[in-house]
């Protein structure tokens, strides 16, 4: 994929060299209390006065608060005071245009690593260095709007940081037939529409590292082939490193991308033939990589982007 008059990595967000990476977590773990509040949050809370008036004012806020701080302070053997480990351990480096496959069984904490990376969460031990240039984009696993908010996806894209050229901008919503959409109520759009108008938006800022959990989900096994294919192109058109998020592990061991094996820690990492090999990846996915995979893609003209 081509831009039309790129020419060089100067169009995208430049760190020093190859090697400088953009990201590196240092034993990072994260752990919470059975009601959802990390280390920290709880920590704060324990120490934090809050003014009288605010747990007075009845607000569902100071309520939330003030009953999470008295479950952790005075409670200390209810199953409040109890913590889970979502992650442990984890120790990486993302280095320019580097692409990163994580793979995991259900509740591996994967999600959680992509909200760590993201700074959406902090670590509650461990550390996080970011390159002081690092641009993030994120395509989220999950995305809702309220039904009665009135949002349309021009609104939506409008609220986005844009560092594309006006070319470059043009050429991505080509590719990902956006213009089409741009009237359109996001409440209203599709599945694959919705995952197209959340690409472009992670791309608008021109991220030199892109975060995507899971982009297939709720895709046709053609919208889905199509994606693949513009992910995989992406780090060529963007310059940037990539971290996603697959359950498809024939799509992951199909590329020369690093492969990060998670189950709360990282169980395995490296080059697809290496995890191959690996006994800890056999005993996680051994039984689903073998079986053979079967895509059937068919000729008619209604389906991809295009058709819409
Ligand atoms: N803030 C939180 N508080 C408590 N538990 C949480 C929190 N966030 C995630 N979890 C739990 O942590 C575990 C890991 O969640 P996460 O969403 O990271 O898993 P995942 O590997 O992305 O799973 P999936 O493949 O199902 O999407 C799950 O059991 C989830 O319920």
């Amino acid at each position: 994929m081509a831009l039309p008059n790129q020419t060089s990595s100067k169009q995208t967000t430049e760190v020093d060299t190859q090697s400088t990476p953009l990201m590196t977590l240092d034993n990072v773990g994260f752990e919470v209390s059975a009601r959802g509040l990390s280390k920290s949050d709880q920590a704060s809370l324990a120490n934090e006065s809050l003014p009288a008036k605010k747990e007075q004012s009845g607000s569902k806020l100071s309520g939330w608060l003030s009953g999470a701080r008295s479950a952790k302070t005075t409670d200390k053997n209810s199953a409040d005071s109890q913590s889970r480990v979502l992650l442990s351990d984890i120790s990486l480096q993302i280095l320019p245009r580097e692409k990163i496959s994580v793979i995991g069984p259900n509740g591996a904490g994967k999600s959680t690593l992509m909200k760590l990376i993201l700074g959406l969460i902090q670590p509650t031990s461990g550390q996080i260095h970011r390159h002081s240039n690092l641009q993030l984009g994120y395509v989220p696993q999950k995305f809702s709007v309220p039904a009665i908010l009135p949002l349309r996806v021009q609104d939506l894209l409008a609220q986005t940081e844009k560092r594309l050229t006006p070319s470059e901008q043009e050429f991505l919503y080509q590719r990902l037939s956006v213009t089409p959409l741009l009237k359109k109520q996001v409440i209203h759009l599709s599945g694959g529409e919705t995952q197209r108008i959340l690409l472009a938006r992670s791309l608008l800022s021109k991220p030199n590292l892109l975060i995507l959990d899971e982009p297939m989900q709720g895709l046709d096994p053609e919208s889905e082939r199509w994606l693949y294919e513009f992910i995989d192109d992406l780090p060529e058109f963007l310059q940037c490193a990539m971290v996603v998020v697959s359950h498809d592990l024939h799509w992951v061991m199909r590329g020369s991308r690093r492969v990060i094996c998670l189950n709360k820690h990282i169980c395995c990492e490296g080059q697809p033939s290496d995890l191959g090999v690996s006994q800890e990846f056999k005993k996680l996915f051994g039984h689903q990589y073998e079986q053979p995979y079967i895509h059937k893609p068919h000729d008619c003209q209604h389906h991809g982007p295009h058709a819409h």
